[in-house]
């Protein structure tokens, strides 16, 4: 039995805590708001996040995160990317001694174009952090409460440590894989909300099947492309932090960024989207890193431009697929490779 406490109790936290405490371990989870720890306290439940859902009574929240931080020997980071950096220097005050710090959100940094591990390790000192481990691979929160069979990836610098948290969320439902690729984890976890994004476009289009193959198979080439670019091992992007995340978010009704995908389809703004949601939609903030990525690693990403172009632009969709399919000719596996 581990002391654990999760970092944020959004939908994926809430999951992430659930399976946790059903494993035996002792956790705490933080939340910044007080109606919603008490609610997790008192009923069991995280409605706002994870409709119809009770959870172990084992499993105790916070408000309070030097409390959080006191409490474990491992802190699980699930707050979305944009709040990370806030999160890691608060951590950088409050840890008083190394902890193991596993981060489970998807996204990159615009303008600094930085990792979540990079950020977290520019914000939080050496002496204060055990390890860094990322988990992430094809896991909807509203299906893991369900006990579905559901696999993800943790890597790490720190091997032991991977191992270490592989076994921590281990169980009959939730198998957990380790990969020595952080670059490639992070990478595929982040970039795969892009096209899931692009793919609610074509399908809020009505474009069908085939479009929406075409989405996933280039879109995984572009990632691909950028990933072994940067020096991720290309065999990740074929894993469950690559594929197997892409097709989970492509294809699914809970997937938030191909929801957000498909009202932009069907002629929402993005401010309508956005606001609308309630939840984060990390594929917005990651089209702007991953335009300046392709730029700056000089790879050509053309479902990303074209997103990039529909979010940022002004363009129309429909616009933005008519570019698509109208570009020169090219060779499949030649483009897929450089
Ligand atoms: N929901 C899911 O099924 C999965 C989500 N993820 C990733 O996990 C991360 C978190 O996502 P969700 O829990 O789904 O988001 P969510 O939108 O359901 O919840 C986010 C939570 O973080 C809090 N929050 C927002 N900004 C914050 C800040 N600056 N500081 C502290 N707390 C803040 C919110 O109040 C909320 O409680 C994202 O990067 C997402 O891509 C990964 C795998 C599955
Ligand atoms: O990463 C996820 C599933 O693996 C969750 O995706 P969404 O943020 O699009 O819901």
């Amino acid at each position: 039995m581990k002391k654990v406490s999760v970092i944020g109790a959004g939908s994926w936290g809430t999951a992430l805590a659930f399976v946790l405490a059903e494993n035996g371990h002792d956790v705490l989870i933080w939340g910044r708001r007080k109606e919603q720890t008490n609610e997790i306290n008192k009923h069991h439940s995280n409605q706002a996040y994870l409709k119809n859902c009770t959870l172990p009574e084992s499993l105790k929240a916070t408000s309070n995160l030097e409390l959080a931080v006191e409490h474990a020997e491992i802190l699980i980071l699930a707050v979305p990317t944009k709040g990370m950096r806030e999160i890691g220097a608060q951590l950088n005050t409050l840890l008083q001694q190394p902890k193991i710090l596993v981060h489970v959100s998807k996204g990159i940094e615009p303008d600094s174009l930085k990792r979540i591990t990079e950020m977290l390790a520019e914000e939080i000192r050496p002496e204060a952090r055990k390890a860094l481990v990322v988990l992430s691979g094809p896991s909807h929160a509203e299906e893991v409460v369900l006990r579905h069979p559901t696999t993800v990836t943790v890597a790490s610098a720190d091997s032991e440590a991977a191992k270490e948290i592989q076994t921590l969320f281990m169980n009959s439902y939730f198998r957990v894989y380790t990969n020595e690729d952080v670059l490639g984890v992070e990478l595929g976890g982040a970039l795969k909300n892009v096209i899931a994004l692009a793919a609610g476009i074509t399908d809020g289009l009505e474009y069908g099947d085939n479009a929406k193959a075409a989405l996933i198979t280039r879109g995984l080439a572009e990632i691909t492309r950028l990933g072994v670019k940067m020096g991720a091992s290309p065999l990740t992007f074929s894993g469950l932090a690559g594929m197997g995340d892409l097709i989970v978010t492509a294809n699914s009704v809970h997937s938030r960024n191909w929801k957000a995908g498909n009202m932009l389809g069907k002629g929402s703004s993005l401010e309508e989207v956005t606001e609308g949601m309630g939840m984060v939609i990390e594929g917005v903030r990651t089209t702007k890193a991953a335009h300046q990525l392709a730029k700056q690693y000089e790879v050509s990403m053309p479902l990303t431009e074209a997103l990039y172009s529909v979010l940022f632009e002004g363009h129309e969709p429909k616009e933005a697929v008519d570019w698509l399919m109208s570009r020169g000719k090219k060779k499949e596996i030649d483009e897929f490779l450089n």
